[in-house]
Formats: structure tokens, sequence, C-alpha cells
């Protein structure tokens, strides 16, 4: 029996999964690798084996997370009768100011999650259901914690505070940061193909159905555009991004809205979503065509050409800027509208290379390099894993 180490990545609209085989030095090698997609709407499994194996089919008895959990831990049991899973690593959204590093769980450890759930409402239960789900499934199997805020935990102190009496920032409002796995593959990608991007001043784009923008400094995180929650910064699928808080108000105030409604509204109906009436996918808006889905791009390329700005601020000028994420990866209609307002930067797209879809985008003379590189928030979560195991 072989030794492997499982990744399980719940997002807020998909189950993302892989299967590692640990080769020489414990290095994680990829087996499977796959996802449970359009959770809550019309969920597909798809996968792919290193084998080149293919799965791609509709599954009509999952509706949920813990449902989407389940069906892949069965069929996990099912299918991999003779590999010895040695650990199994999980996304945890939320690790507080407590974690900066990938932790084994126990209960204790167990406790101290639960207590982050009111800081991600709508991420962390996911998280800790998987957590559950695994332990059950696989018992005594070694589970490790790998945490999306633990990047962001060498930001300065003014981009981990707010503005508030102090008492707030004690009880945990702070400015945490999100998407960190991802932020951490793409500065360890950069360390291996461009050390000298690596050392200099980088903005990450991660843009997925939940996305954020990162600054890094000689690989190290100095600022991001999420914050206390997953709602902050840029617009998404169905999140608002950046808003005055007196619009929140207003809602209580003004419009009787409950916390209940205007958690719904600032989760799951804003964003591309609400700007557009149409999606909450960026391929539906593209293809759309329509003044309104045109209307909800626009704002969103603006507000990545919005906190370009500000993270070259605070990263004192950029060097790079790299895409990634389900919209920054795939997407080459998108990198060339946010890169065609950001000239005066030293930011120049080559159109050509661009539209190709290889790492580099940038002409030769552009002062920024431009890079597009996919994402594998798995494959950090097994390495910890399989350090750990
Ligand atoms: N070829 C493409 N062109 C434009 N958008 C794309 C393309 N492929 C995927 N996307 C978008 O990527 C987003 C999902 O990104 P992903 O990173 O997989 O999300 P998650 O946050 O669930 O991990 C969706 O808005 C989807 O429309
Ligand atoms: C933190 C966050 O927004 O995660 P996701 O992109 O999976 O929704
Ligand atoms: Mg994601």
């Amino acid at each position: 029996m072989t030794d492997h180490v499982l990744a399980l990545n719940a997002g807020s609209s998909s189950l993302k999964f892989a299967l590692y085989e640990l080769v020489e030095d414990n290095r994680p090698s990829m087996r499977w690798r796959g996802q449970i997609e359009r959770l809550g709407d019309a969920p597909r499994l798809l996968a792919q084996s290193a084998g080149g194996r293919s799965i791609n089919e509709p599954l009509t008895d999952t509706k949920t997370h813990d449902e989407a959990i389940r069906a892949f831990l069965k069929m996990a049991r099912e299918n991999l009768p003779d590999i010895h899973v040695r650990a199994i690593g999980h996304r945890v959204v939320h690790g507080g100011a407590v974690f900066s590093e990938p932790v084994r769980i126990d209960d204790s450890v167990l406790d101290t999650l639960n207590g982050f759930i009111p800081f991600a409402p709508l991420h962390q239960p996911y998280s800790l259901a998987g957590i559950r789900a695994a332990s059950a499934a696989f018992p005594g199997t070694t589970q490790v914690a790998c945490f999306d805020t633990a990047f962001h935990r060498t930001h300065p102190w003014v981009n981990d505070t707010f503005a508030l009496p102090q008492r707030f920032y004690e009880k945990g409002v702070r400015r945490y940061g999100f998407h960190g796995l991802s932020y951490d593959y793409i500065s360890q990608k950069l360390q291996d193909i461009a050390p000298g991007l690596y050392e200099g001043r980088v903005v990450i784009a991660h843009l997925g159905n939940g996305a954020s923008m990162c600054a890094v400094s000689g690989g190290r995180a100095v600022a991001s555009t999420m914050g206390f929650s997953a709602l902050d910064g840029l617009p998404m699928g169905t999140r608002s991004g950046q808003l005055d808080p007196g619009v929140v108000l207003y809602m209580m105030q003004q419009d009787g809205m409950t916390a209940e409604e205007i958690a719904d509204t600032l989760y799951r109906k804003s964003g591309l979503l609400g700007l557009s009436g149409i999606s909450s996918d960026m391929r539906t808006l593209l293809a759309a065509d329509t003044p309104d889905a045109r209307k909800a791009i626009e704002y969103y390329v603006f507000r990545i050409r919005r906190e370009l700005g500000a993270l070259s601020a605070a990263l004192e000028g950029i060097d790079a800027l790299v895409f990634t994420g389900g919209i920054g990866e795939n997407s080459a209609a998108i990198r060339q509208m946010v890169c065609d307002g950001m000239r005066w930067i030293g930011i120049e797209m080559d159109k050509s290379r661009n539209a190709d879809g290889g790492t580099v985008l940038s002409t030769d003379l552009s002062r920024v390099r431009i890079l597009a590189i996919p994402t594998n928030e798995e494959m950090i979560i097994a390495r910890a894993a399989a350090r750990l195991a």
C-alpha cells in the first residue's frame, strides 16, 4: 500500500479536492484532482487523474456542502481500496490572529476554530463540516488545518486594523485577509520561475467566485483588499465588495432590514449578480452582451484597477502583476480591460501573448511584468498535510 494525502478545499460555491501520492522525501505527487462545482445551483462532479482519466457528471442528490463532502468521501472510500491515507488536509477559511501556520487538528484546535464562526459565518461552517466528515470517514487519520488567513499575518499594523475604538481590535475586529493559500502558492511559484520578481513588489489578483488582491513584498504579504470578512474589497460573484458602512446603517434603520436580510443581500445577491441581474458567473456575463452585463463587468474592472493603484501605493511601487483564480487564469478579455487602464503605472499588456494564454503577458518593454499563473491551493494543503502527517 502506498502512502497518500488528501486535500479538501471547501469554497463558497465549490468543493475542490485532490489526492496525492507521497513520493521521495514525502513530496506530494498528484494522482487525482477535481471539484464538485456550482453547489446550490446545478452541481457537477469534475475530476482528472494524472493518468488521463476524467469524470464529468451531474450530481443530482448533492445540493449542499455537507452532501458534497459526504459524496466525495464515499467515492474516495469506494474507489481507493488499496491506498493508505496518511493525512487529510483542509482549507480552513479563518484561523484568527492565532494561527500563522498549518496545524494538526485535535479537540482543542477544533474548539478554537469553532470560535471563529462569527468572523466568517458563511465560510467557516463548511470548513468545519469537512473536518468532521473526514474524521468520521477516516477515523484515526491525521487531519491538518491550513488557513486562508495565515499568509496575511505579516501585514504591518496599519493594514491589520480599523480606526475604531481599541476594544474592537481586542475582540478580534481586524483586517485578516483571505485567499492566503492561493497567494502562498503563487509566491512559491514565482520563487521558482522568476526569483528576481519574487524578491520584488508584486500584486496578485485572485479573481475567482470570491475575489481579492494581495500586495506581496519579498514573498511576504503587506496588504490585502479583503479585511475583516470575505465581503470587503473587490465585487465578487454575489458579494458586494467594499461598501460604505453607512449603507448598512441605512438598510437597517431606513429600509427596516434584519441582520439576516442584510447578510443575505451582501453575500448572496450583490456583486456581479446584483449589478447585472443575470448571473454571478463571469462566463455568462461575457457572453450575454446586454447593457446590464456590460455595466457589471465595467464596475468589476474599475474596482480591480482602483485596488491595483492602492496596493501599488502600499508597496511603494510595483514590479509584477499576477492574475490567478478562475477569471484571472482564463479570461483574456478581463485581463486586457484591467491592463488597458493601467499604462500610467508602467503596465503594458502584449495583446497576442494575452490572447494566447501563456505565463508572461506583458510586452518586452513593459516596466511591470504581467503574468497569469494557475493557482493550486490543494498543493499547499497537501504539502502541509505531508509535513505534519
Ligand atoms: N474561460 C473563462 N472566462 C471567464 N471566466 C471564467 C472562465 N472560466 C472560469 N471563469 C470564471 O471563474 C469563476 C470561478 O472561479 P473559481 O476560482 O473556480 O471559483 P471559486 O472561488 O469557487 O474557487 C466564475 O466566475 C467563472 O465564470
Ligand atoms: C474567502 C473566500 O472568499 O473564499 P471563496 O473564494 O472560496 O469564496
Ligand atoms: Mg476559491
